[in-house]
């Protein structure tokens, strides 16, 4: 768990806090996304987790322990750090890159091996191509995910990202969201997240923090901050379209009725969002469409008024 005490920074000795007496706990194994304007203290925040900044005021604990009093090189080893434009060593080859944190940890030659190849096979990458490969030799996309396996090498149990998706195309972008958020799961990370993207921040998010001006405006699961957001601010940053958007987080299987007698021809599985299945609704202008499991086999019928009352 990392909590965040009463943390304020003052860069300059003025007025102006970049960050304003922040309280934030994050739970062990979650996922929080912080979001808002820029200049909002979003990295700011994040770089005093591994003591990249220190705060003015306050303290950051991780799991009860005070981050200011641990040895600077084992807190930042022991966390990983994913960033915008991944700064891999270009004059490394893949399986340096990767080792960077296994080698100033002492690993022995085999098991730092292993662990390479297990990670770049994590990350959706062949060892036998990549490892020789210099970052030069890979699109953004595969940069992006060797900068993840690196940061996940010495497997630290928090991951800071600051804008991991930022330089990615948008094709790709949400794939690697999809890829990064299963492997997190299954890995069990403590992840801090700063983005600039609410969608990206919805999906990836387990609670969301919005911040403005150094301060926390809310904190809570994407659901409840779009359902209930806690004043006109947060109301004009979510958008017009919250009620849309919280259709992506809605699982049609989670709301639909028992089958029709006769199918009705359009259908959808039952782990897709209702977001999608508005789509479908709206385009094929049925009053409600079929809902089937991964076999295909008709399992639950979605009515069009469900999908619009989930929006209220
Ligand atoms: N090294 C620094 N020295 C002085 N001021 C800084 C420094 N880093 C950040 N600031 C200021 O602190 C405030 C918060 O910056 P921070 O980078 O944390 O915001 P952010 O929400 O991450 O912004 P962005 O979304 O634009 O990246 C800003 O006013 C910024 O100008």
């Amino acid at each position: 768990m990392i909590t965040i005490e009463h943390v304020s920074k003052n860069y300059d000795d003025g007025g102006h806090l970049a960050v304003d007496n922040l309280d934030l706990t994050i739970e062990t194994g979650t996922t929080v996304a912080l979001i808002g304007p820029s200049g909002c203290g979003k990295t700011t925040t994040m770089r005093m987790i591994n003591r990249l900044e220190t705060p003015t005021t306050g303290r950051i604990l991780i799991n009860g322990e005070d981050v200011a009093k641990v040895d600077q090189k084992k807190l930042r080893r022991s966390i990983g750090y994913v960033i915008q434009q991944v700064g891999l060593f270009p004059h490394m080859t893949i399986e340096r890159n990767i080792a960077t944190v296994p080698r100033l940890l002492g690993w022995e030659k085999k098991k730092t091996d292993a662990r390479i190849d297990e990670l770049l096979d994590l990350v959706g990458l062949d060892p036998a191509v990549m490892r020789r490969r210099f970052p030069h030799e890979l699109s953004g996309g595969q940069r992006q995910r060797v900068g993840f396996a690196r940061a996940l090498a010495a497997a630290p149990r928090i991951m800071l990202m600051d804008e991991p998706f930022g330089a990615i195309d948008p094709i790709t972008r949400v794939r690697l969201q999809d890829e990064f958020r299963e492997i997190l799961k299954k890995v069990s990370k403590t992840v801090v997240m700063v983005t600039h993207d609410l969608d990206e921040a919805i999906k990836m998010g387990d609670r969301i923090a919005i911040m403005r001006d150094g301060k926390l405006l809310q904190y809570d699961t994407p659901a409840d901050i779009l359902a209930r957001p806690a004043n006109d601010f947060v109301r004009d940053f979510l958008g017009q379209d919250r009620h849309i958007k919280r259709l992506s987080l809605i699982e049609v299987h989670t709301v639909m009725s028992p089958p029709s007698a006769a199918g009705c021809g359009t259908e959808i599985g039952g782990d897709e969002s209702l977001h999608t299945a508005l789509a479908l609704i709206l385009g094929s202008d049925l009053p409600g469409i079929d809902v089937v499991d991964g076999t295909g086999r008709r399992i639950g019928y979605l009515a069009r008024d469900t999908v619009f009352a989930a929006q209220a």
